[in-house]
């Protein structure tokens, strides 16, 4: 477990400065999976991170849990509870990083559930060793945590492959929610499941962040979902994502209401949506090992000039040379759909 932190908040939980990712491929080219991702997360925050689907999301929190694979380089800091992250060898990985401080739910739930033992057995191994559950708690503590992700009670006696996609999905849920590490990671959290489990996923993560332990000020979520639905519901901040560069993090307030966000990739996701204008936006993302100079998104962007030849700096919660000032068109809440980006 990790040592309490101080009453001071918000403390920052993580702190990611310059990440970038590339992947070697066959014949000397690369894949630039994330560029300089700089962003932090204070205990109680959960920020959710969205982005079109191979924008590098899921390449970003494989490398805060240090599961990249080995043609994989990085770039830049980050750390959590003040520990570096990247870099990090596999016995400090495994030892006091993975579930210690950086607690996941998998986008994969059913891979990363061991075929053998039952969702029973899951829960109480980790209830053991990451909650220090005595023995003749331990399986009524099973019970609770099924509960609390909605995991069926009649169920834990099922292995994975007895089980649907939304309940493997709760499954992994519950067995994440029982630790205590400071920081989690959530990648897609709310897949396949129906609008009333999606809400009460969303609940549960959010209760877990904000509970305070110890005089902390609460855990940290970072959360990649495609469901903008489920981000309103529990996100303090979006971050968007584009052709791997975080390229707008705002507050999800303004995000979702008020002004909207001012990056054109991001009014689009929202405009996107059926409750807004339904107008997808033009075009595809480029290739992550075929980026074009300059700003990525400038091939789709109707606002886009010269100046899109040059790479944008990220700086005040934005990537843009032209961001928009106004709301936007059609701008209303999204809660309450079950719609995805
Ligand atoms: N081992 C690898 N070697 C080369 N490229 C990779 C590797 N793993 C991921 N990529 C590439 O990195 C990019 C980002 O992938 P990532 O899975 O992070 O996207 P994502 O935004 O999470 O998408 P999704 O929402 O579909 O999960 C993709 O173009 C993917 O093909």
């Amino acid at each position: 477990m990790s040592a309490p932190r101080a009453a001071t908040a918000p403390a920052t939980v993580l702190s990611v400065r310059d990440l970038s990712v590339r992947f070697r491929m066959r014949g000397g080219r690369h894949v630039a999976a994330v560029t300089s991702a700089t962003f932090d997360l204070a205990a109680g925050e959960c920020l959710a991170l969205v982005g079109e689907s191979g924008c590098g999301k899921s390449v970003l929190a494989s490398a805060l849990l240090g599961l990249l694979p080995g043609n994989a380089q990085t770039a830049g800091t980050a750390t959590v509870d003040g520990v570096e992250l990247l870099g990090a060898g596999e016995r400090t990985l495994a030892t006091s990083v993975r579930g210690r401080r950086v607690g996941l739910v998998p986008q994969s739930p059913a891979a990363h559930l061991t075929p053998v033992r039952t969702v029973r057995a899951h829960l109480e191994e980790t209830l053991r060793e990451l909650a220090g559950t005595p023995r003749r708690q331990v399986r009524a503590a099973a019970v609770a945590a099924a509960e609390r992700a909605a995991f069926p009670a009649d169920h834990l006696d099922r292995y994975p492959h007895e089980l649907s996609g939304g309940l493997a999905q709760r499954a992994a849920t519950a067995l994440a929610l029982i630790g205590d590490a400071p920081l989690l990671l959530a990648d897609e959290p709310t897949t396949g499941l129906d609008r009333d489990l999606v809400n009460h996923t969303a609940d549960e993560l959010r209760r877990h962040v904000r509970h305070v332990t110890d005089g902390t000020a609460g855990r940290a979520l970072l959360m990649i979902t495609h469901d903008l639905v489920a981000a309103e519901r529990i996100a303090d901040r979006v971050a968007v994502m584009y052709a791997g560069r975080i390229v707008e993090i705002s507050r999800a307030a303004d995000f979702f209401g008020g002004p909207g966000p001012r990056h054109p990739y991001a009014r689009g996701l929202l405009a996107a949506l059926p409750e807004r204008d339904f107008v997808p936006i033009p075009g595809l993302p480029p290739e992550l090992g075929d980026l074009p100079p300059g700003c990525a998104f400038a091939a789709r962007c109707d606002r886009a000039t010269d100046r899109c030849a040059g790479v944008p700096d990220f700086t005040g919660g934005l990537a843009c040379h032209h961001p928009s000032p106004g709301p936007v068109p059609g701008a209303a809440a999204v809660r309450g759909s079950a719609t995805h980006a």
